[in-house]
């Protein structure tokens, strides 16, 4: 055993980095976490209305997309967490699962049923802790808060009374057993403070002696001998490279730009594009990369007629789920948002006052890919997500557009509403519409699929149905890129279930 080995290695203190650490040292195993951000002392983090002014800053990866071609060949800001709780510690946090049947796909497309909705509903549960305790859909003793909404702020009261006053169905819950209609979110918080995956799972046991954390640590590649991962290689800031060895597994960890990133680099990958960048190839895996997908989202923003109060709570209060025009699939696959603060669209006036209500698709065709940009380690990939290049994502956002003005255009927001000054009264048919929803879409922070997992005859599984990366013995990956398809729910959620059903999977349980 080498000085500074463990009996795990795992890339990546995000949402499932975080759950896997915890269980694997509650299991009795020493555990290496290695991230490339900071410690999570910053305020802001733990304020549940801190996340817009983490969004840029230095705990931010700060990628932006590729040119899109189907969007005016803007390049999309793509924010994600670096620092520890990764991504769960600057997200919205909203807490939704999906549909069941989005996990039934996955138990079909890998040919496992363990991840069948029936399977890990299970997982959710030992996760949560809810506010209501424990019952049919929730757990009641999990490491993860999850609270209720606190008082909601009128807005979000008004864009609940709106969807009512449209006909959709008022939900109490969008993790029961109806999903399709408008109501309050829950969220990762408690007590009024952001409840990241890190600080819910690992730091109730940060002072365990068999945990090692080392942060500021940006993971160059694995270290692959005879087949085997049996470390990584990393730097510190500097140019000096530092080794870690695992005994037992390495878990890559490092979300769905992270972990791909970190696989090309070490020569594992499509042998073609590792060619072009003068790495040798280690395993020849041409799905690495591939099936980047992401929900979308775009801002239809109004005026208000004064100043709104700030709020308490996570500045994402309300939500709708919906389906398109024509749309028969079981999960819904339009989620519009409310947002009592403007949120920009790209090229539009932003008003000094005024709330949103944003158009959003989560079931998208669209598929892109993840390439490196050179075989310097910190240089960010290019991501090419390709939006809206399937006629249907586009169809269906102008659908939500459409859903989201009669919502705002309703008596409910009469007291508030000065203008719609996004799209904006011009905007007033459907190709008009289709122009808007090409200048302004957007992310909704739910990119997933690069690694995706897959039954033995995908030739583009990245991952088995175990997670293990084909061809390498002792590595696995577990996040949201392992996804093959985006759940209709808000990912965190998903992605700390990934984080359970891995720790079971490495623990043969
Ligand atoms: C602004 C924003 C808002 C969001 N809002 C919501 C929401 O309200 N609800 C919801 O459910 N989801 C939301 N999401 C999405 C959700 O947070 C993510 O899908 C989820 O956190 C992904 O988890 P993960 O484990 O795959 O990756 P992450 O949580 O992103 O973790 C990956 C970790 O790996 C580290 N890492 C990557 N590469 C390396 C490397 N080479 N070396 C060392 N470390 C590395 C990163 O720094 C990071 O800490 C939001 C995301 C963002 C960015």
């Amino acid at each position: 055993m080498s000085t500074n080995s463990t009996d795990y290695i795992v890339v990546g203190a995000g949402s499932a980095g975080s759950v896997i650490a915890r269980r694997l040292l509650d299991a009795g195993h020493t555990v290496h976490v290695i991230e490339a951000g900071p410690v999570d002392t910053d305020p802001a983090i733990h304020s549940p209305q801190g996340w817009p002014t983490l969004l840029g800053g230095s705990q931010d990866w700060g990628l932006f997309t590729t040119p899109q071609k189907h969007a005016n060949d803007r390049r999309i800001f793509w924010p994600r967490g670096r620092v520890l709780g990764g991504s769960s510690s600057l997200n919205g946090m909203i807490y939704v699962r999906g549909h069941s049947s989005d996990y039934d796909g996955w138990a079909a497309a890998t040919g496992d049923t363990g991840w069948s909705w029936e399977n890990v509903l299970p997982l959710f549960k030992r996760s949560e802790s809810h506010e209501l305790g424990a019952n049919e859909f929730h757990g009641g003793d999990g490491p993860l808060p999850v609270s209720i909404m606190g008082t909601p702020h009128p807005l979000a009261a008004a864009f609940v009374d709106a969807a009512v006053e449209h006909g959709h169905k008022l939900i109490d819950d969008f993790n029961a057993d109806e999903m399709v209609g408008a109501g309050y979110n829950h969220t990762t918080t408690r007590d009024g403070e952001r409840m990241s995956a890190w600080k819910s799972f690992v730091g109730p046991v940060l002072d365990n002696p068999d945990l090692t954390v080392t942060t500021g640590a940006l993971v160059h590649k694995v270290v692959v001998e005879n087949g085997r991962a049996v470390g990584i290689e990393y730097s510190l800031g500097g140019f000096e490279l530092e080794r870690a060895f695992a005994d037992r597994e390495v878990i890559l960890c490092g979300g769905a730009l992270g972990s791909p990133k970190a696989l090309l680099l070490s020569g594992i990958g499509p042998s073609a594009h590792l060619g072009e960048l003068g790495i040798d190839t280690v395993v020849d895996l041409p799905g690495v990369g591939e099936n980047l997908h992401d929900h979308l989202l775009l801002s239809n923003i109004y005026e208000s007629l004064e100043p709104l109060a700030a709020g308490t709570n996570n500045l994402l209060e309300a939500q709708l789920y919906a389906r398109s025009n024509g749309w028969a699939g079981a999960a819904p696959d339009l989620q519009p948002l409310f947002m009592h603060i403007p949120y920009p669209a790209d090229g539009y006036p932003v008003p000094e006052n005024g709330y949103t209500i944003a158009p959003g698709i989560v079931a998208p065709r669209s598929r892109g890919t993840l390439r490196l940009a050179s075989s310097d380690p910190s240089e960010l990939p290019l991501a090419d997500p390709n939006i809206l290049a399937d006629p249907y994502d586009l169809e269906a956002m102008v659908d939500a557009v459409e859903i989201c003005r009669e919502i705002g255009a309703s008596d409910a927001f009469a007291p508030w509403r000065k203008a719609e000054v996004v799209p904006g009264p011009s905007a007033r048919t459907r190709d008009d519409l289709r122009a808007y929803v090409r200048q302004t879409a957007g992310t909704y922070h739910h990119q997933v699929g690069t690694c995706k997992m897959g039954a033995e005859s995908d030739v583009d599984a990245v991952v088995g149905a175990d997670l293990r990366v084909r061809g390498i013995e002792g590595l696995r990956v577990a996040d949201a890129s392992i996804m093959p398809a985006v759940p209709s729910g808000n990912t965190n959620a998903p992605s700390i279930m990934v984080g359970e059903r891995a720790s079971d999977l490495i623990l043969g349980r």
